[in-house]
């Protein structure tokens, strides 16, 4: 599961040096140690593992030695777990809490399976529930590790007149503040929204406005410009990219489309550490969908295995490997 231990950086001391935090999404498959290390090279300055369920991480060695790899340079990383009970979720914590910098609930899954297990985004029905994980998380694992939740929204505030539905949020995330949470990452969607409908910035603004802790807006970060934009709109203290940098890893570097020498450098590091043919190949399906000529692209998505992919990148763009 585990490399030897370094010397951590605390999300917190970043807010307090940087006017704008630079963070990578959690991202189920993809946000793993190869790809943090290539991000945490183009000016992300905080990463998130992909959620991971704390019930079988806090159960089984081979859960926690499958689900979370990580070593001296990995840092600040936030570990983010689906939960719903604060039993399972904190002996979680306290088994993690010396390899990462913070714990995070996700209540913002709006996947079927999670809303039925009772995880994710039901939680956001649920502010005691997730008042109680956040309590004995910090009982658990003490200052030196940070306790966080990334949410979605309620309703869209033109409703808010209306319909109370933002005003839960603005209840949520102050009954679950008071309880001692760090941060909060919100994904200005509902949870029935689609990716393809725009964020609602408003409805960030107005977390931003409603809690004292640091707030990281998320969504549709698309390039360095859409992150700025969003800060000095929102007035947050950190911008979160999912989609964005899946395609483009260099995004917070200012590079408008994915250089050739971060695929190289992604392929290498993938190699290094290894990474499963399915993601190392998707990886570099999302990165090279805008480089790529449809014929190409074509072509490319097929590949089987990894010594085929090596190939093609060698034969037409010279990929090196050392
Ligand atoms: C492939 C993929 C996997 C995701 N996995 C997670 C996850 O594990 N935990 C989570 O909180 N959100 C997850 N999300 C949601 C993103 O973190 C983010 O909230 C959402 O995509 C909106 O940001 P974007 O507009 O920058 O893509 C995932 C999104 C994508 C595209």
């Amino acid at each position: 599961m585990f490399e030897e231990l370094g010397q951590k950086v605390s999300p917190l001391t970043l807010f307090e040096s940087k006017r704008c935090v630079n963070v990578c999404a959690p991202m189920v498959r993809y946000s793993k140690l190869p790809f943090r290390e290539l991000v945490r090279g183009y000016d992300v300055d905080l990463c998130y593992t992909p959620m991971i369920l704390s019930a079988d991480f806090a159960a089984s060695k081979y859960a926690r030695d499958s689900e979370l790899t990580t070593n001296i340079k990995d840092t600040p990383l936030v570990i983010q777990f689906a939960a719903k009970n604060s039993k399972e979720l904190s002996d979680a914590a306290e088994l993690v809490a010396k390899y990462v910098s913070g714990i995070d609930i996700n209540c913002g899954c709006p996947q079927k399976w999670a809303i039925n297990e009772g995880i994710g985004a039901r939680l956001m029905e649920k502010p005691e529930f997730v008042r109680d994980m956040v309590r004995a998380v910090k009982s658990r694992v003490g200052t030196e590790v940070t306790c966080s939740v990334k949410i979605r929204v309620h309703a869209d505030l033109r409703q808010v007149t209306k319909n109370k539905s933002l005003l839960e949020t603005v209840s949520f995330v102050q009954q679950v503040e008071s309880t001692g949470l760090d941060f909060i990452a919100v994904h200005g969607r509902t949870r029935r929204q689609r990716s393809s409908e725009p964020v609602n910035l408003d409805a960030i603004k107005l977390v931003k406005e409603t809690v004292s802790i640091p707030v990281i807006a998320n969504g549709d970060v698309f390039s360095v410009e859409d992150a700025q934009r969003i800060q000095s709109y929102t007035g947050v203290d950190g911008v979160m990219s999912a989609r964005g940098i899946l395609e483009n890893p260099a995004l917070f570097s200012g590079h408008k489309r994915t250089p050739w020498a971060c695929v190289e450098k992604f392929v290498r590091l993938s190699l290094d550490y290894g990474n499963n043919f399915f993601i190392f190949h998707h990886h570099l399906i999302y990165m090279l969908e805008k480089v790529m000529s449809n014929a190409e692209s074509k072509a490319f998505n097929t590949l089987t295995n990894t010594p085929a992919v090596l190939d093609y990148l060698e034969e037409h763009y010279g990929l090196k490997l050392y």
